[in-house]
């Protein structure tokens, strides 16, 4: 495939070595605003850039015909917006907060176990994140999108962060560490004992990897709106 890479930050750099590895041409990288003219000559762009730029490379994208996956987080406020967007150009766009397949593995778990503990009243879930120093948003992508997947199989209303103590809200705590590509836990604590699952990221390789798989995926599809669920087919009952 033809590849665009929007971000060449830590994440797209490391697209490069995996598109690479996998014979891909890459025909555009940028740190900075789009070259739409440079843009065009991709099939599909793979965005890691930054908050603040992450809306206009997606919908960029969509305007011409350049199918998107986007991995960057701290922007979803405008998240609709853009999937009416996509709707609109008849385009192909596919988000996830994160692409490790082990993460989305641990989506599914967290989903089920969710489920599970809906029912036990005297347990009280928190979650927490561990990134490097250099990461710009708080709490990470990943932490939302497991604390939206408890909050659709329970009582639990919302989300703080940092974490207050509110019955139907589920505390965030994140820390930033040196060298820590991305850990979560998610702790059910009571006056009896604790459970808890996690998931650590050992590179940004897995990341990488996810998106690449996405962005091969994709252009095999219909126009449409996708998940990381969509690519990998995972399915608790299969
Ligand atoms: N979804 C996932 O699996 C996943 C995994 C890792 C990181 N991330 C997210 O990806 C994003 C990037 O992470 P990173 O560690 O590579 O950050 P980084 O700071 O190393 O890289 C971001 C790059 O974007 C560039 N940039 C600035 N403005 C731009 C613009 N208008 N267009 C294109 N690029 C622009 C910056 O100059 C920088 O080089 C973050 O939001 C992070 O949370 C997501
Ligand atoms: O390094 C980062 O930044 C990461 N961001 C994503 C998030 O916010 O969840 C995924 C993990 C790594």
């Amino acid at each position: 495939m033809k590849l665009a890479i929007l971000g060449y930050g830590k994440m797209g750099k490391t697209v490069e070595e995996i598109a690479s590895s996998r014979n891909h041409e890459i025909v555009y990288i940028t740190s900075d605003e789009l070259d739409i003219d440079q843009l065009k000559k991709a099939d599909v762009a793979i965005d890691f850039s930054i908050p603040e730029a992450a809306f206009t490379n997606v919908t960029s994208c969509l305007e011409h015909k350049v199918s998107i996956v986007s991995g960057t987080t701290g922007w979803l406020n405008q998240y609709e917006e853009a999937v009416e967007v996509c709707k609109s150009e008849s385009g192909r766009f596919l988000y996830a907060s994160n692409f490790s397949i082990g993460v989305n593995v641990f989506f599914e778990l967290n989903s089920h176990l969710a489920k599970m503990m809906s029912g036990l009243k005297e347990y009280k879930v928190k979650l927490k994140e561990i990134h490097h120093l250099e990461k710009k948003d708080a709490p990470s992508g990943t932490a939302i999108s497991l604390a939206d997947q408890i909050i659709n199989e329970s009582n639990y209303q919302t989300w703080n962060h940092p974490p207050q103590n509110d019955k139907f809200s589920i505390g965030i705590e994140a820390e930033r560490e040196e060298g820590v590509f991305g850990f979560h836990d998610v702790i059910y604590d009571s006056g009896i004992d604790t459970i808890s699952i996690s998931h650590n990221a050992k590179s940004r390789k897995g990341f990488a990897h996810g998106a690449v798989i996405a962005a091969e995926w994709i252009l095999k599809q219909d126009k449409g709106v996708y998940s990381m669920k969509d690519v990998l087919q995972l399915n608790s009952t299969t």
